[in-house]
C-alpha cells in the first residue's frame, strides 16, 4: 500500500525536480549553502560532517565541501554498493575530483586509499572543483585541507570492508595504502547532511527508495549509542519545491533532525 504511495510521490517530487530550470537551480542552491555557511550554528560547530557529493538535481555541495575541508573539518562522503552505504573520510578536493565513478556516474571514495593522497603535497596543490567529481556544477575554489594527523594504517575493524558482498574494492589494504576512517569505527561525526528526493517541514523524508539512509542512520544511531558516543545531527538539504505537507513513511523511516530550504 504505503509502496504504491511512495512511488507516487516519488514520481510527483521528480517531475517537481525536473521543472526546476538550471538558474533557478543555481541560485536556491546558492541561497541553502549561504544559510548552513552563515547561520547554521550546527554546521559552524562541527568538527567531523558527513555530506554528499551533489547530483545535479540536488542542492549543490560543492562550496560546503571547499569550506569544511578548507576549516580542518573532517569530512566524510557516501560509498554504496549492493544494498549498503558507508561513508568514509575523504582528505582534499584533489582526493575528492580523482574518486573513482561507479557505473551511475557518481563518484565514490574505495575503502583503502593510496598513502600519497595524505601527504602535505597532495593536500595543498590547486585543485578541481569538487563538484566536477560528483557530476554536478563548478565552483571556484582555493586552499584546502591538512592531512589527517593519525592516519590509520591498517583496516581495523569490519566495517571497513566485509559489508559488502558483490564487490572488491579496486584500491585494496597493502603497505602503500591506508584505510579511510569511518565514522562508525571511530565515533568522529558530528553531523550528516542528507539528500532526498522530498521532506516535510517537520523531517519525514522521502529517498530514492532504496533505504540506503535510513540503513545508514539506523547504523550510525545504534552503533554510537552501544559505543556512548554522541549521536550526529541530521540536516537536509532541499529545494522549497521537495516540501510536501505529508509523506508517505513506515516503520524503517528515519526522521531527519532539521530541514533546511
Ligand atoms: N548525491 C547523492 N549521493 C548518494 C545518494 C543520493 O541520494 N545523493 N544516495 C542515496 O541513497 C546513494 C545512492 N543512491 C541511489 C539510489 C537509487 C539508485 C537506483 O535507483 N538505482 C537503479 C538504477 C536507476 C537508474 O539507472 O536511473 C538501480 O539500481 O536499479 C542508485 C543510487 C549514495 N550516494
Ligand atoms: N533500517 C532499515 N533496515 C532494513 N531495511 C530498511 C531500513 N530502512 C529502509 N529499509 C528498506 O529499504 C527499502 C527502501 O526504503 P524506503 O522506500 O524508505 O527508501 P528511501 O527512504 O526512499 O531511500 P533512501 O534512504 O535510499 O534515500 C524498503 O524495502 C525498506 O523496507
Amino acid at each position: 500500500m504505503s509502496l504504491q504511495l511512495k512511488s507516487l510521490v516519488r514520481k510527483e517530487l521528480r517531475a517537481r525536480l525536473r521543472a526546476m530550470d538550471t538558474a533557478t537551480r543555481a541560485a536556491e542552491s546558492k541561497r541553502i549553502v549561504t544559510q548552513v555557511l552563515t547561520q547554521c550554528e550546527r554546521y559552524k560547530q562541527a568538527k567531523h560532517v558527513a555530506m554528499f557529493l551533489s547530483m545535479p538535481s540536488e542542492v549543490d555541495t560543492a562550496e560546503l565541501l571547499a569550506d569544511s575541508l578548507k576549516a580542518g573539518k573532517t569530512v566524510y562522503v557516501p560509498r554504496y554498493e549492493a544494498d549498503t552505504m558507508d561513508f568514509l573520510r575523504v582528505y582534499s578536493l584533489r582526493d575528492i575530483a580523482t574518486l573513482p565513478r561507479n557505473e551511475m556516474n557518481i563518484a565514490q571514495p574505495e575503502y583503502h586509499v593510496s598513502q600519497s593522497v595524505l601527504t602535505p603535497e597532495a593536500t595543498e596543490v590547486e585543485m578541481a572543483s569538487p563538484a566536477e567529481a560528483a557530476g554536478g556544477a563548478s565552483v571556484t575554489t582555493t586552499s584546502e585541507t591538512t592531512a589527517p594527523t593519525t592516519a590509520p594504517t591498517t583496516a581495523t575493524t569490519a566495517h571497513s570492508n566485509t559489508t559488502t558482498t558483490n564487490t572488491t574494492p579496486s584500491i585494496k589494504e597493502s603497505a602503500e595504502t591506508v584505510a579511510r576512517e569511518n565514522p562508525l569505527d571511530n565515533g568522529k561525526l558530528d553531523l550528516i547532511l542528507v539528500p532526498g528526493l522530498g521532506f516535510t517541514a517537520a523531517g519525514d523524508r522521502i529517498g530514492r527508495g532504496k533505504g540506503y539512509y535510513d540503513k545508514y542512520l539506523t547504523r550510525i544511531f545504534t552503533t554510537f549509542a552501544a559505543n556512548g558516543w554522541t549521536a550526529p545531527a541530521t540536516i537536509a538539504l532541499t529545494f522549497p519545491c521537495q516540501i510536501m505537507d505529508s509523506i508517505p513513511t513506515d516503520a524503517t523511516d528515519v526522521r531527519i533532525g532539521h530541514v533546511l530550504f
